[in-house]
């Protein structure tokens, strides 16, 4: 049985003299136990409506939410047992660590707290806390904080756990830590878990599975190498991925190749109807540059980087520029010629956005 599962999930936000707002519009998921799916998707996409309705802070318009099955769409948030990890932390000032987890307790029934203390000591340990058990809020890190949150949530041992952008406020270094931190205390706790986030990497990186969410509904779910290899659209092409993908708007030729110029043919992945406006998708890291074969380019800029470099390159008669990744003892001068040549190519409909594969 799913651990979690969402039917047809919909929230539209009415307020008095302002359009009506369809944030969430019919939203289908569910999730194996021990399951880390990660909402991935750009500011205003209903990430965090979704969330919130879930955890109960936020009435659902219409659908259902079932943890282990039983529905809890009606149920006050207090009775659902789903933990969550906020953004902003919500921790107490003047309460200390120890304080703040024992908290998370609070909102169970008396006869179902069990030993608090045993239980803080407990979460603590795990989640690397134990030194700073009696320090308030305001003498901790922003990592230190971020786990303060999570051990909230993960105190109360909750059916289902939602963690809302856990790494957007930690430097760099502190993100990979925590990031690395985060995987394994899931791991081994198993929590079914739901990670919202806008950030590409966390949800590549951390997640079992991926949902992209544009507009209020999913435009893919898979894993991150289904999601990465075979874009289900333009927007989940172009949202997923850094440098971007470039996208290259063309015509099917009746030999199985896009012209995006007079001069310029690209060849397709899959047969396409001739005639038909497409638009190819070439990831920066599937196109090398040549020496003497492969489409002849000139360099607009070039960035040498410590790992690789990233050139810049205009193709004659198209209008956008290309990006592609270069090897990091390529050097390469404004304006030189050379030639580019795609490797995995993604084709998708030039009106609609889908994938043609
Ligand atoms: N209380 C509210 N009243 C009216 N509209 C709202 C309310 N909360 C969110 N919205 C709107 O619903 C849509 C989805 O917002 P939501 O916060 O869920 O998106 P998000 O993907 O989490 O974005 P962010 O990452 O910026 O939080 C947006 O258009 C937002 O303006």
């Amino acid at each position: 049985m799913a651990a979690l599962e969402l039917r047809e999930l919909r929230k539209t936000y009415r307020s008095r003299g302002r359009p009506a707002v369809d944030a969430v519009r019919g939203l289908d998921l569910s999730l194996e136990p021990g399951e880390l799916l990660g909402l991935l998707g750009p500011s205003g996409c209903g990430k965090s409506t979704t969330l919130r309705m879930i955890a109960g802070l936020e009435a659902v318009t219409g659908g259902d939410i079932l943890v282990g099955g039983a529905s809890v769409a009606g149920r006050p948030a207090q009775q659902r047992n789903i933990g969550v990890a906020f953004e902003n932390y919500a921790l107490y000032p003047p309460l200390t660590v120890a304080e703040n987890l024992a908290f998370g307790l609070k909102a169970r029934p008396r006869g179902r707290r069990g030993d608090v203390s045993r239980k803080v000591a407990e979460i603590a340990e795990r989640v690397g806390l134990t030194d700073v058990l009696g320090a308030r809020p305001a003498g901790l890190s922003s990592g230190q904080k971020q786990r303060v949150s999570l051990a909230r949530a993960l105190i109360r041992e909750p059916d289902v756990l939602l963690l809302d952008e856990p790494l957007s406020h930690l430097d760099a270094a502190q993100r990979d830590t925590t990031r690395r931190e985060l995987k394994r205390i899931q791991r081994d706790l198993g929590h079914t878990t739901i990670l919202v986030t806008h950030d590409q990497e966390e949800a590549l990186s951390l997640a079992d599975r991926i949902a992209v969410m544009k507009d209020g509904v999913i435009q893919q779910l898979g894993t991150p190498y289904e999601i990465y290899d075979s874009p289900a659209t333009t927007f989940v092409a172009d949202f997923v991925g850094e440098p971007s993908v470039n996208l290259l708007p063309g015509v099917a030729t009746a030999d199985g190749h896009a012209r995006l110029s007079a001069g310029v043919r690209i060849a397709l992945p899959v047969p396409v109807a001739e005639g038909r406006a497409v638009v190819v998708g070439i990831r920066p890291e599937d196109l090398s540059l040549t020496g003497t074969a492969g489409i002849p380019a000139r360099v607009v800029a070039h960035e040498p980087l410590l790992e690789s470099g990233i050139a810049t390159l205009a193709l004659d008669g198209v209008e956008r520029l290309l990006v592609a990744l270069t090897g990091p003892e390529v050097r390469l001068a404004h304006d030189e010629h050379v030639r580019v040549a795609a490797g995995l190519t993604h084709v998708f409909d030039a009106e609609t956005g889908d994938s043609l594969r």
